[in-house]
């Protein structure tokens, strides 16, 4: 059975509610875990109240600082937010934090840049190792969303996590992101499921709900999962309802 979890930055988000209140929407709608952006702006409490309440399960957040990893100053800063983004990826039951490469900066050449991802994420990798918390690194469009940063290919994500070589330190796999770039799935995945820690999901163009677009995002959850996939999608769309009844029938339509 396939597990998803709702991006509760964009659904649920109802006006007047607090954040917190997305979680019980959520369970409402029958899913059994959320997942947000950042947790430096929210209330932490609240959330893991909520959490405790419901029994949802929160299946990630972003490291903080969101600062880039290709400029190699940035490193110390970016390792002591990776140990307190731990500590609340603990405390909430989370087991994915999102890393972002950051920008491209052109005071650096591509490789120094991508020295600078390898070199941070492998101390990272020692502050991962036996927390329960794994990191994915997820590369974005530069065509519609992201403009400027650093990982737009997955494959080159894929050879990143390679380069580090820790099993703590893998990316997620943004299936909206990675077809605004043309990418194939099973071209750029290859025989390297094991380093997808999480995915997530939302059709094109639009970047609404799966089946409002054009993307294939059935037949490439189905060859992901028969690769061996077996995280969690991130349902990371910007829905066209808040109705919980819609968000039941993307999960029945991904196979969940
Ligand atoms: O910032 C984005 O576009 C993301 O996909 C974050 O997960």
């Amino acid at each position: 059975m396939r597990q998803f979890s709702a991006c509760i930055e964009w659904l649920f988000a109802r006006d007047g509610d607090a954040f917190a209140d997305r979680i019980r929407l959520a369970q409402a709608a029958g899913l059994d875990a959320v997942e947000f952006w950042h947790w430096t702006n929210k209330d932490l409490d609240a959330i893991a109240a909520a959490v405790a309440e419901t029994g949802i399960g929160v299946s990630g957040m972003v490291a903080e600082p969101m600062i880039a990893l290709t400029n190699p100053a940035n490193k110390e800063a970016w390792l002591n937010g990776l140990r307190e983004s731990v500590a609340v990826a603990q405390r909430l039951g989370a087991p994915v934090l999102i890393a972002q490469a950051g920008d491209e900066l052109a005071e650096f050449s591509r490789a120094e840049q991508r020295a600078a991802i390898v070199a941070t994420l492998r101390v990272g990798a020692d502050i991962l190792e036996g927390s329960g918390v794994r990191l994915g690194l997820e590369p974005l469009n530069t065509k519609i969303d992201h403009a400027g940063y650093y990982l737009s290919s997955t494959a080159e994500g894929l050879d990143i996590v390679d380069e580090v070589g820790r099993p703590e330190v893998g990316i997620v796999y943004d299936l909206y992101h990675s077809a605004v770039m043309g990418e194939d799935t099973q071209q750029v995945v290859g025989d390297r499921i094991d380093r997808i820690v999480h995915l997530h999901v939302a059709d094109h163009p639009g970047r609404n709900d799966p089946g409002t677009g054009r993307i294939d995002l059935a037949e490439r959850l189905d060859w992901l999962y028969a690769q061996g996939y077996r995280g969690r999608v991130g349902l990371e769309y910007k829905p066209t309802t808040q109705d919980p009844a819609a968000v039941r029938s993307v999960v029945k339509s991904l196979g969940g």
